[in-house]
């Protein structure tokens, strides 16, 4: 059993016990009664004038480093990202593994005017009403958790409520299927979720596989401005940032010049940007 099959079986049971207490059409009712969704792809890719685009992302424990910060006040830390310029919030709402909570993306929700994406292992569409019911704008669908049937569905439900999902891939396989599915923002996740461990080269080498139009986000193991330069130069467009901004004590800093530095050196590459 890899760790991301035993964070899956917490994730199914947590969603039963959330399904008795309120039921698929009652989340429903309340998705479709809230605010239209925010356009992510736009706020990943256009006008941003050549400048990489930060995820900040609200963590406060991870399996392979349990708790990274002490976040007493969720909605503070997310208009402190906001105000660094980054171009979205992902909140982790996984509860055993990550100690997230959808009151964490309710928090964050109501303190930012930007997209939102609520990170879990989306594996029923259950949790896609959900997220658009506390107001996501995104959500994460994990290709290694799913069939090719699975994330079909959940990316045409996503679409049908006006969101985005962010496909995360960790192989050249992966890669191939997001693509055949449609998806038009791709993450490669450089921690392989079996594992656990990091490979930051994996990211440069399925980058290049992803078709132009595509917006791509290179996922975690970001440390510095450093690492930011070389996801850049191996053709993020985005990159999603938990650990190095949670426990950094000026993190709206942190985020202006991921931005400058991944920035600079997407334009280097003189790459055209997507769209
Ligand atoms: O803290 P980091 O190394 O900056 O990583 C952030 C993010 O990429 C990571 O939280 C993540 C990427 N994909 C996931 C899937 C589920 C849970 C968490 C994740």
């Amino acid at each position: 059993m890899t760790v991301l099959d035993d964070i899956i079986d917490g994730v199914r049971e947590d969603l039963a016990e959330r399904r008795r207490a309120l039921p698929l059409d009652d989340v429903r009712a309340a998705a479709l009664a809230a605010p239209a969704p925010l356009d992510a792809f736009d706020a990943l890719g256009a006008g941003r004038g050549g400048a990489v685009a930060v995820i900040a992302e609200v963590k406060r424990s991870s399996p392979s480093k349990g708790a990274l910060a002490d976040i007493a006040d969720p909605a503070a830390l997310a208009a402190r990202y906001e105000q660094g310029g980054a171009a979205v919030i992902s909140v982790l709402t996984e509860q055993r593994r990550f100690g997230g909570s959808l009151a964490d993306l309710d928090a964050v929700r109501s303190a930012v005017a930007l997209p939102v994406l609520r990170k879990d292992f989306t594996v029923d569409e259950y949790q896609i009403w959900e997220a658009r019911a506390h107001g996501a704008d995104v959500v994460l669908l994990i290709v290694a958790a799913l069939t090719d049937e699975e994330l079909g569905a959940f990316l045409a439900l996503t679409a049908e409520l006006g969101m985005h999902a962010i496909v995360e891939t960790h192989t050249v396989e992966e890669v191939r299927r997001a693509v055949a599915a449609g998806a038009v923002i791709i993450g490669v996740n450089v921690r392989n979720l079996k594992t656990l461990d990091i490979h930051r080269e994996v990211f440069a080498e399925l980058a290049h596989l992803v078709p132009s139009g595509t917006v791509v986000i290179a996922e975690s193991g970001v440390r510095d401005a450093a690492d930011v330069a070389d996801y850049a130069a191996g053709g993020a467009h985005a990159v999603l940032v938990g650990e190095a901004l949670v426990r950094h004590s000026d993190p709206a800093a942190t985020i202006g010049e991921f931005t400058r530095v991944g920035g600079a050196a997407w334009r280097a590459l003189d790459a055209p940007a997507h769209g």
